[in-house]
């Protein structure tokens, strides 16, 4: 056992306490904020990225680093004499998803509207071209996709002339490409990379190396997340040989007096529940319904789009009464997908958000009391994540994560090597029993009974979640050998096992017992159930001719059967879609186009021209540039695989390790 080791005194964390004084209206800022000193991580990144030095700040969820680099970002594009050239850009912050770059815009809105001359722009018509002051201000443009286009963010872009980008990389990037926005090395500042390991993935490498082929090497760079550890040897991509690393952990003193180490703050109960799939979603009900107080806002995980939307389908009327259902996940339309994250985020009565890992990052939501994890997570860098989306700030939240029995319940020990420790859940009292089980699951399925839409849903959701379940990184934990197929169509609600690869050969009754027709099962929309009928009828007597001609064929010797035919009727099924989704969108560019003055379609055009041109120069320079890059680190022998782990990889100038706690082992503001 590690002994307590005595308390050593530490000097106040106070915003007059960081090196370097903040400006009076920073300062007016957290004060109408109610911050009233600065967090662990917020006091160590201050002093240092204010100071000039390149940063990579790992610190638990909820801790605040948006404004530890926020603070110094803004600082840095005002400390010059003169305001930044038009199309100048001076700072850019990267994130990971569209949601939290519109989060990190608006928290850079509320601060830099206390600058009165950042304030003054802001207010200006945004329809118009921005007067460039001749002081120094903070004008941010945020860059997302999805709601609007990159020729209309280019053209935002030349008439605002903002000197900060916030947004994510593919759009980023698009933008960076054209020849009208600048970023040399005379003007341009800095770039922060929120959620850095997740924008380090081999995902996002094409755009970033895109993004980093605009930008001077001489800049600061901040990297942030609640996870870094793992990403420490891709720092050299993005040019961070020699950062100055922060580490913020919780100290908590277990019973016995020893002393653990957790990358969760305080304020968060973890949990596990071990359990069968099919008492899942009773579990959950139970959860709901027995939390005391009622949770105003939970998250519910799960690990495919298509379990999202069956679930958010069928859920209502099966979890406790006064739960809103709402949607999260990156199969929504753009604007839709915006629209439920709102309706989530402002409800004023207890809701449940069903969501993908789209939102398991750095999104700030208040009062999300409780997230439960119903699939634990493909990649296990996620659920620190996941978690930390309760209990942020010093709030109480409940984390739970479901585990089957036997092989799954090995994941509490790699959570626990990984500082991310649970234990079982007891507050509340969860009493599983079968006849709950089997209720909820009849519910589910009398939905899919009374509706072929349905049916098509729970079908697809369920083969989607048993692809993901092979994409497990813990692959010794997670195996679908091991998995118990009838219990899980149960918890899915399902009327029959869909035809899957996974259980073939295997001796599984798919009808699952309950001799249910699902030929018969009708589309509720009256015409679209006629037209199955009708296609039904038609595709039965083809398949009888086919097999008469194939009868005929076999007759005659040397003669084989065609084996692609079933695949080739899905190939022209699936070309169909493709061509009603093309023939959508142009329908929907048309009824834009027409609404636009003949000046407007002009200018339209004449930029998804540039555009385009500009995106094929630029693709053609980023190829030529990773190549470069990879040529200069193979000559200083940096091959990525000579760095071990956080905190022995790496040279660093200097490591500052801060206790996310005030006292001797609580959590900040806990
Ligand atoms: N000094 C402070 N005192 C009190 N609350 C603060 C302080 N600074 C920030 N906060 C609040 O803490 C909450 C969490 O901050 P933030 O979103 O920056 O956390 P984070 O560390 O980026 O979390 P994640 O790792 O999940 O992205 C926010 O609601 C923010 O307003």
């Amino acid at each position: 056992m590690a002994p307590v080791p005595p308390r050593a005194k530490k000097a106040p964390r106070t915003w007059d306490s960081l090196a370097q004084a903040l400006p009076p209206w920073i300062l007016d800022y957290l004060q109408t904020s109610g911050f009233e000193q600065p967090t662990p991580v917020q006091k160590s990144t201050l002093d240092l990225f204010r100071g000039n030095k390149d940063v990579v700040v790992e610190a638990v969820t909820g801790s605040g680093k948006t404004l530890a680099y926020l603070i110094p970002v803004v600082e840095k594009l005002l400390r010059g004499d003169e305001a930044a050239k038009r199309h100048h850009v001076q700072g850019i912050i990267i994130a990971p998803t569209r949601e939290l770059a519109q989060q990190i815009y608006n928290v850079c809105v509320n601060l830099i509207k206390f600058h009165p001359l950042s304030a003054e722009q802001l207010q200006h018509d945004r329809d118009e071209k921005r007067t460039i002051t001749s002081e120094p201000v903070v004008y941010p443009q945020l860059l997302v996709g999805g709601t609007t286009k990159a020729a209309e963010d280019l053209s935002a872009f030349l008439r605002l002339s903002p000197n900060l980008l916030i947004g994510t990389p593919g759009r980023l990037a698009e933008l960076l490409a054209s020849p009208y926005v600048k970023a040399p090395a005379s003007t341009f500042e800095v770039l922060v990379m929120d959620e850095a390991d997740r924008l380090l993935d081999l995902g996002f490498s094409q755009e970033l190396n895109r993004i980093l082929g605009y930008l001077p090497k001489q800049r600061r760079t901040g990297l942030f997340s609640a996870s870094l550890s793992d990403a420490v040897e891709r720092l050299v991509t993005v040019g961070l040989l020699y950062p100055h690393r922060i580490t913020v952990r919780v100290r908590n003193l277990k019973d016995g007096g020893e002393i653990q180490e957790r990358k969760t703050p305080m304020s968060l109960q973890m949990s596990y529940l071990i359990t069968p799939a099919s008492q899942k979603m009773p579990a959950l009900c139970q959860i709901l319904e027995k939390l005391d107080p009622r949770p105003a806002r939970s998250i519910v995980f799960f690990s495919t789009c298509f379990a999202v939307k069956y679930f958010a389908r069928v859920l209502q009327g099966v979890l406790p009464e006064g739960f809103n259902i709402v949607s999260l996940h990156g199969k929504l339309e753009p604007q839709v997908r915006e629209k439920n994250f709102e309706r989530f985020v402002n409800s004023t009565s207890p809701s449940v958000l069903l969501t993908t890992d789209i939102a398991a990052r750095g999104l700030d939501i208040p009062q999300v009391d409780l997230v439960v994890q119903h699939d634990p997570p493909t990649d296990t860098k996620v659920f620190i994540h996941r978690c930390g989306r309760a209990g942020r700030a010093g709030r109480r939240g409940l984390a739970v994560v479901f585990l089957q029995p036997g092989r799954e319940e090995g994941y509490l020990q790699l959570l626990e090597v990984r500082q991310t420790p649970c234990t079982p859940l007891e507050r509340p009292e969860i009493i599983l029993t079968e006849e709950k089980a089997k209720a909820i699951s009849s519910k589910i399925r009398k939905q899919a009974i009374a509706d072929r839409e349905v049916y098509q849903l729970a079908q697809r959701a369920f083969v989607s979640w048993a692809r993901s379940y092979i994409e497990h990184q813990a692959s010794s934990i997670f195996r679908i050998s091991d998995l118990d197929w009838v219990d899980l169509a149960h918890g899915y609600g399902l009327v029959e096992l869909p035809k899957m690869p996974e259980i073939k050969g295997k001796n599984i009754d798919r009808s699952l017992g309950l001799g249910i027709d699902v030929e018969a099962i009708p589309f509720k929309e009256k015409a679209r159930e006629q037209k199955r009928l009708e296609e039904l009828e038609k595709w039965k007597k083809e398949k009888a001719a086919r097999i008469a001609s194939q009868e005929n064929a076999n007759a005659e010797p040397g003669q084989k059967r065609k084996k692609n035919e079933a695949w080739s009727e899905k190939q022209d099924a699936e070309e169909l879609k493709v061509a009603r989704r093309e023939k959508k969108r142009k329908r929907r560019e048309a009824e834009r186009a027409s609404k636009m003055t003949e000046k407007e379609k002009l200018e339209h055009m004449k930029l998804e021209d540039m555009i385009e041109k500009v995106r094929k120069q630029n693709e053609e320079k980023a190829r030529e540039e990773a190549e470069e890059r990879r040529k200069e680190r193979a000559a200083m022998g940096v091959d990525g695989k000579t760095y071990g782990a956080f905190g022995k990889g790496l040279p660093s100038k200097k490591k500052v390790v801060a206790e996310d706690s005030d006292d001797e082992f609580g959590g900040f503001d806990d």
